[in-house]
């Protein structure tokens, strides 16, 4: 059993505090990891069965994104703009692997800028050779939004979502859960859509994000969610637990 897991950038920040970890919700998340995993602090069992995280950029990738002038088409020849992007993401990602680690989940790091590429049509090369080995030994890879190199733009955003997609595909996951701010997908009254089967039937209850972010919001997420073949779900943080437990909170997207 594949399962991938997005803890989104603005669930894990303070996403109107520039470059701020929400400790406690970050924390609270790694708790219900290692609980899933039946790997609570002290336990001392054993990775579970392949989960990979993903992680968003919240107040630290978006913010020098957007001073940049970088979004996931329009990218940089400055190295010293791409590498703040990068070095922002890489803080963030350090956050989540301590507290994965302090709750003893074997989290470790998989940096995209390193590894990807797009060409001139944008379509994104990703070896993930190194995330199935460290799976494949009981480790917990955790992946990051981030820049990445793109024919005949410098550097581009790359973002989680589009990671979670292509791991999904990549690794044949049988489970995607993205862990946002909201229970799940929305309607007009406020209430969480519980499955959602084709873009036109939402769309016109799809925004973007309410805070700086380049890449987008819900609509976008909907719609790449769609194009996998690998059931996803948008829930939020009190939804972790039940997701990693084989349930299905907040909405499911087919
Ligand atoms: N119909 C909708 N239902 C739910 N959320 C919606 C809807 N339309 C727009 N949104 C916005 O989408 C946001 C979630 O997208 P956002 O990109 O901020 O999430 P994230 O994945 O947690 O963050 P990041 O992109 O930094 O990783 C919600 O906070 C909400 O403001
Ligand atoms: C802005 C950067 C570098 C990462 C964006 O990732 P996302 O928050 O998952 O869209």
């Amino acid at each position: 059993m594949t399962t991938v897991l997005k803890l989104g950038g603005s669930v894990v920040t303070e996403k109107d505090r520039r470059e701020t970890v929400d400790d406690d919700a970050l924390s609270a998340l790694a708790e219900d990891i290692a609980g899933a995993a039946g790997r609570a602090t002290g336990s001392g069992s054993d990775a579970p069965a392949d989960l990979a995280v993903v992680h968003g950029g919240g107040s630290f990738g978006h913010y020098h994104a957007e001073e940049w002038g970088v979004t996931t088409a329009d990218g940089t020849h400055s190295a010293t703009g791409a590498l703040a992007i990068h070095e922002a993401m890489k803080t963030l990602n350090r956050a989540v692997l301590d507290s994965l680690q302090s709750h003893e989940v074997p989290a470790l790091p998989v940096h995209p800028l390193s590894v990807g590429a797009r060409d001139a049509a944008g379509d994104l090369t990703l070896p993930l050779d190194s995330t199935r080995r460290l799976l494949g030994e009981g480790f917990v890879p955790v992946l990051h939004g981030d820049g990445v190199a793109h024919e005949g733009e410098g550097v581009t955003v790359l973002s989680g979502d589009e990671i979670v997609v292509r791991l999904a595909e990549s690794l044949d996951a049988d489970r995607v859960g993205l862990c946002s701010t909201v229970p799940g997908v929305l309607d007009d009254a406020g209430d969480v859509i519980p499955t959602i089967e084709s873009f036109d039937d939402v769309a016109t209850y799809l925004g973007g994000s309410d805070a700086t972010d380049v890449t987008g919001g819900m609509a976008g997420k909907v719609q790449t969610l769609l194009a996998l073949d690998a059931p996803a779900y948008v829930f939020g943080p009190e939804g972790v637990s039940e997701f990693l437990a084989g349930g299905s909170p907040g909405t499911r997207i087919d």
